[in-house]
């Protein structure tokens, strides 16, 4: 991995004063500008650092009037990390006006010990004092002096997209109330703790780049936005991977050592995501693997579900920035056999299931484009709602059957799922202060066992009494089948907004041909906000497993936006397999208990 390290002249002309907050680091001041003479207390500028700065600055900060107007805060939740740029800590005294170096810095960072190009302290240290005998000259006699010289790295938006720059900042000494509060008392350590609270920051990733993923665009949203983040941050390894073939994922899951990496980051659509995790299901120490190895999606394919639903963006850049931030978490996957492959191995599902006229449509790419445009054009929706229907016979192990009991289940399980790293040690804790069924059911599933992993019902036997048949009035005409673990399917079309992360059920979406005309209009123009669910001709049920048997030829089946074998379907929760990640601990909100 590179660790690209800015390196600039500092001077007072660029000197910024930043402060803390609660929330972040405020920008105090000032552009102490030569040019015109004196302090402008409204902008500090950082174009001057760009022009002076080294390859890696100028790829990051390319605009030449990048201003931070003064005033401004940097959240923790966009600071990738912080450093001293002096090695040594300098105490002047007012009186004397005179510099007493005291001992060597404890607290040297990440980025002085890896970063190969960081310079030699000594110029720094004298540039630090330069711009010190400026502060010093007001100083009343008596007074004592203590400033830290920080370079933050952080991100900021540019356009569409963020990309991460540095500051250089002087900045006061933690307050001794925080120090008393924290136990951190060196400013660095407390910026970094605040920048990732409950985040497993240290990660070492294996980035999977499917280069024919997005109509080809992935490599190129890789180097240009997520590769920039990536390498600003001290607590990132990677390594590159390039999918060379048809489920190539699938060879490199299951053969990666896993004692090098913690987490998979897919630069891809869906299709890679649910390559690897079959390939960790694969392995003869799936159960380990499931539990040390985080699998996250960088959207950069053309059906970016996983990425809308986690990181509650389909933006490569703040997914990247998800990827360092983002609190880690368990959820369920769906595990699939029909008789073609079932003897070979079931397969994982984290996404769908669908048969007929979504399936039909392929999910990642004509789906989208007919819910756009299309969409509008009722003529062709009620083509497709009036002339095609999928018989078919449908059991069902229901966990929640009606809509109330489906609001019910929702609300209890809500916040299942999330995991917390304690900062000291990096220890695995519960939340417990969210719900108390949360802590129980991560303590019972954490770690994952290898009899989490087993099939609980063959598609071989019969099916268990305890699952009910679907009406055939209903299946016998079926319009929409339609299973799913994640809200979004794709961009702006929340189909299942019940889905949760680790409830230990699958959203089940029905509807038949039956519906009249003038019913089916709503339906699909509320796709967008979900609210679809809420009309009584559309059945939303939560199940933990079910069967499907086909009764028709000419169709497909699609899992996971892949094109599966028409024949029988039976699917099966296995809850919390997954360790991947979600901004703050959930999916997207998606209002669904306000609807
Ligand atoms: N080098 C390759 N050659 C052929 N197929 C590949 C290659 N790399 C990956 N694939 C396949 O591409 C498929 C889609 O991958 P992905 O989901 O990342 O992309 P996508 O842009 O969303 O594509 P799609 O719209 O086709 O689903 C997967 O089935 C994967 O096995």
């Amino acid at each position: 991995m590179t660790s690209p390290t800015m390196s600039f002249t500092y001077s007072k002309h660029n000197r910024i004063r930043a402060s803390l907050t609660t929330d972040g680091i405020r920008i105090k001041s000032q552009f102490q500008s030569y040019d015109n003479g004196g302090d402008n207390e409204n902008i500090g500028c950082i174009a001057c650092f760009s022009s002076q700065s080294s390859r890696s600055l100028s790829s990051l900060v390319p605009e030449d009037n990048f201003v931070i107007p003064n005033g401004t805060l940097i959240p923790f939740g966009r600071i990738i990390s912080a450093k001293y740029l002096n090695k040594q800590k300098v105490s002047l005294s007012g009186n004397s006006k005179s510099i007493h170096k005291s001992q060597t810095h404890e607290h040297t960072s990440l980025l002085d010990s890896q970063d190969p190009n960081h310079t030699s302290s000594a110029n720094d240290d004298s540039l630090y004092e330069d711009s010190l005998y400026d502060d010093i000259e007001n100083l009343e006699e008596g007074t004592t002096f203590n400033k830290s010289l920080i370079e933050l790295t952080f991100v900021h938006p540019r356009g569409k997209n963020i990309v991460p720059t540095k500051l250089t900042l002087l900045m006061d000494p933690l307050p001794t109330e925080t120090t008393s509060v924290t136990n951190t008392p060196d400013l660095v350590s407390y910026i970094i703790e605040k920048s990732y609270q409950n985040v497993h920051k240290e990660k070492s990733i294996l980035i999977i780049i499917n280069p024919h993923g997005g109509a080809g665009k992935a490599l190129t949203l890789f180097n240009e936005l997520v590769k920039p983040i990536l390498d600003s941050s001290p607590f990132i390894n990677y390594e590159v991977v390039h999918t060379k073939y048809y489920q190539h994922a699938i060879d490199i899951a299951r053969d990666m050592d896993i004692t090098k990496f913690d987490t998979v980051a897919c630069c891809s659509g869906d299709g890679i995501p649910n390559e690897v995790i079959n390939g960790f299901y694969q392995r003869t120490d799936r159960s380990t693997v499931f539990n040390k190895v985080c699998v996250t999606q960088l959207p950069c394919g053309s059906g970016n579900a996983m990425s809308v639903s986690c990181h509650w963006t389909m933006n490569p850049s703040y997914s990247t920035l998800c990827l360092l931030k983002s609190v880690e978490s368990r959820i369920d996957l769906m595990c699939c056999q029909q008789p073609s492959y079932v003897d070979e191995s079931p397969r994982l599902s984290f996404l769908s299931q669908t048969m007929g006229v979504i399936a039909e449509s392929d999910i990642n790419t004509e789906f989208i484009r007919w819910m756009g445009p299309v969409r509008f054009d009722i003529g062709v929706a009620f083509n497709i709602f009036q002339s095609k229907k999928y018989p078919c016979d449908l059991y069902v192990k229901y966990a929640a059957k009606t809509k109330k009991q489906l609001n019910i289940h929702y609300k209890q399980n809500k916040s299942k799922g999330q995991l917390l790293f304690t900062p000291t040690n990096s220890q695995v804790s519960i939340n417990k202060s969210k719900d108390n069924n949360n802590s129980a059911f991560v303590q019972e599933k954490f770690p994952i066992k290898d009899t989490d992993l087993d099939i609980k019902y063959s598609i071989k036997d019969p099916i268990p009494s305890d699952w009910e048949k679907i009406d055939s009035e209903v299946t016998d005409n079926l319009s929409i089948f339609y299973t799913g673990k994640m809200p979004y399917i794709a961009k702006d079309v929340k189909f299942f907004p019940a889905a949760l992360p680790a409830d230990g059920t699958i959203d089940m979406i029905l509807t038949d041909t039956r519906t009249p005309l003038h019913k089916i209009t709503p339906i699909l123009l509320s796709l967008d906000k979900g609210t679809h669910v809420l009309e009584p001709e559309v059945i939303h049920s939560k199940i933990t497993a079910y069967k499907l048997i086909p009764k028709i030829k000419n169709t497909v089946i699609s899992v996971d936006g892949e094109h599966f074998p028409l024949e029988p379907l039976q699917v099966e929760i296995i809850p919390g397999l997954l360790k991947t990640l979600l901004r703050n601990g959930s999916y997207i909100d998606t209002e669904f208990d306000a609807m």
